[in-house]
């Protein structure tokens, strides 16, 4: 399945505003209250800022040509009041829709966050993690913005737009239109622009998406780099893509800063038509000087507004671009879901490959029509030359992926009708190279682990010498409280594989597969682990991916992956045999 992000955009650009909008409504349905709230603050600021025109334009044709300044002074007290509801009211609104916004980015950053944890090994292998940061940490924000701030001042400009327009047009109708007629230019400009708007922004945001990704790699292999001297190489790698997003950005301002001078433009000319036509009329008797100030006034409301909106579209833009990338995660649905699968198909082994087929991208067949079985408490051995299909296929017995074509059956039904928690609960995996979670030894060595979620250090001080695995953890010099780090090289890549190890063990699985797991470590300690495995439940099936033959010298059955086949071996000897034979992988 393509999970590749950045293609998926491409395919997925042509969506429509209108059903983006429709599911980011959705999302945002859970704070409808303090969006009516806000909604109704926003309206009565709105309705007051309109009210005000008029109530000057009475004042100056009742009492300011009538020299009654007692009025004057009411209607100014009045208006005074006006404005100061209206600033309590925008007051409110901001608040209201500033908790909105950050509600919604917790909100959404959770809900990215556990997609990204049920989508499958090959989505990750598809995408970069720089990339994936970016969406959850600056795409969220982007829409934040828009929410805490463009939203209800987005609403509000409508409101006071539309009002205005209809008291442009209700109190005369020619000299309404006339002040409008520029609008219609505008509204054609915007709709032209938008498309063109959009896909600026989103080239933007993928770019800005490229340099963290450019940022992680560099970060993540600087030893690499630093050993290699290849500052150079990274240093350009990194030129280019702050480049492009240099690019990128210059190009999206440019297309978010078009509107607003075009808008400020055509309300210029819509006060310049008011003015004119407007004294026009009152020269031959039609229209009264305090009428033409209130219209002044609404056509200033309503062009100032207008170019308000034209900033805010901007946002708006942004915003649903940012919307489409974090959607396109959100929409995605993992293919490694439980299902019934093949229920025509039974066994009687403890695993089972049934004619498996798998290639990782539909271009290269890296299993080939694989039938082995495992049975229950015995040790098998998979050998083969580097890039043979090892660790593909014990991916395959674990479910990082599923087969492209066949089935794995695990206790005698098709892998795929079992829970993830069933699943992991059965089959163990030591990867070539463990991750540790930043915590303790006992932390680590407890991760995902049910059975002893709650168990005190004396308790887990005990399983741990009935597993027989006290020798591993005096290695540690702090026992199960030693600290270690994520990612860094606070410990070493065998003690990491210990703490891996007894990971494993202390799950007690029906099935357990090391990848290489000893690679790291010295003799001694190897032969400390052989004797743990030794001492496992009789019940416990091995599965051993090594290229120290010694390290499955008791191994019950030997097999050979190469070259998409996976064959018996027999013997020790004869597994020697066919890895000097040159069967390497071509
Ligand atoms: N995520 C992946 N995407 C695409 N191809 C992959 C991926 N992982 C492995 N391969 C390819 O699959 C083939 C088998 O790789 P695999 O890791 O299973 O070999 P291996 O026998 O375990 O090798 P090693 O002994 O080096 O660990 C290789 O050609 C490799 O390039």
């Amino acid at each position: 399945m393509n999970y590749n992000l950045n293609e998926l955009t491409s395919l997925q650009e042509k969506q429509s505003t209108y059903k983006a909008l429709k599911r980011l409504i959705r999302l945002i349905s859970a704070e409808r209250k303090n969006l009516w709230l806000a909604l109704v603050t926003i309206l009565v600021n709105s309705g007051l800022l309109l009210l005000a025109p008029l109530l000057i334009g009475y004042t100056i044709d009742t009492y300011i040509r009538t020299k009654q300044f007692h009025g004057v002074l009411l209607f100014a007290g009045i208006l005074l009041v006006m404005y100061l509801m209206a600033m309590f009211t925008g007051y409110t609104q901001t608040k209201l829709m500033g908790g909105v916004g950050q509600r919604m980015l917790y909100t959404l950053r959770n809900a990215i966050f556990n997609k990204l944890q049920e989508l499958p090994v090959s989505f990750f292998n598809q995408n970069k993690a720089g990339d994936l940061i970016s969406r959850v940490n600056n795409d969220t924000d982007k829409l934040n913005q828009f929410f805490s701030q463009s939203l209800m001042q987005f609403i509000g400009s409508i409101v006071t737009m539309i009002g205005a327009g209809v008291f442009l047009l209700s109190i005369n109708l020619e000299l309404g239109s006339a002040a409008l007629s520029p609008a219609v230019l505008i509204v054609l400009f915007t709709m032209l622009l938008s498309p063109w708007v959009k896909r600026k922004n989103a080239r933007n945001l993928k770019s800005v998406g490229g340099l963290s990704a450019e940022i992680q790699e560099s970060l993540n292999n600087f030893k690499v780099i630093i050993a290699f001297n290849r500052r150079d190489y990274f240093r350009k790698r990194f030129d280019e893509a702050n480049k492009e997003n240099y690019k990128t950005a210059i190009g999206a301002g440019v297309a978010n800063n078009i509107f607003v001078p075009v808008y400020g433009l055509l309300s210029s000319v819509a006060q310049l038509i008011v003015l004119l036509f407007g004294i026009y009329l009152i020269s031959i008797g039609n229209f009264s000087l305090g009428l033409l100030v209130s219209y002044i006034s609404y056509t200033t409301n309503f062009y100032n507004p207008l170019r308000q909106l034209a900033a805010l579209w901007t946002s708006f833009q942004v915003a649903m671009a940012s919307w489409d990338r974090i959607s396109q995660i959100l929409l995605l649905e993992s293919d490694l879901k439980q299902t019934a699968g093949d229920q025509s198909i039974t066994s009687d082994a403890l695993l089972e490959f049934k004619n498996v087929h798998f290639s990782y991208d539909d271009s290269k067949e890296i299993l080939h029509n694989i039938n082995l079985r495992f049975d229950k408490g015995k040790t098998y051995a998979l050998i083969g030359p580097t890039g043979g299909g090892k660790t593909t296929t014990a991916s395959l017995i674990s479910r990082l992926y599923d087969a492209t074509k066949g089935t794995v059956l695990l206790n005698g039904k098709d892998i795929r009708s079992f829970s993830a928690e069933e699943r992991t609960q059965k089959i163990g995996f030591i990867l070539q190279e463990p991750f540790l979670f930043t915590g303790t030894v006992k932390d680590n060595i407890l991760y995902g682990n049910s059975q002893y979620k709650d168990v005190s250090d004396q308790e887990l001080k005990k399983i741990i010498e009935d597993a027989n695995l006290n020798a591993l953890l005096a290695i540690f010099d702090e026992g199960l409280n030693t600290q270690v780090t994520s990612g860094s090289d606070s410990i070493s890549l065998g003690q990491k594989q210990l703490i891996a190890f007894m990971r494993a063990v202390l799950r007690n699985p029906e099935l357990l597969i090391l990848d290489e797991a000893t690679a790291n470590i010295d003799t001694i300690t190897e032969q400390l682990l052989g004797n743990i495995l030794n001492k496992l439940s009789k019940e416990t099936t091995l599965v051993i991916i090594a290229h120290r033959l010694n390290t499955i010298e008791n191994a019950d059955e030997i097999y050979f992956v190469n070259e998409g086949q996976v064959q018996k071996a027999g013997t020790l000897n004869d597994a020697l045999d066919m890895l000097l034979k040159g069967k390497r992988a071509s």
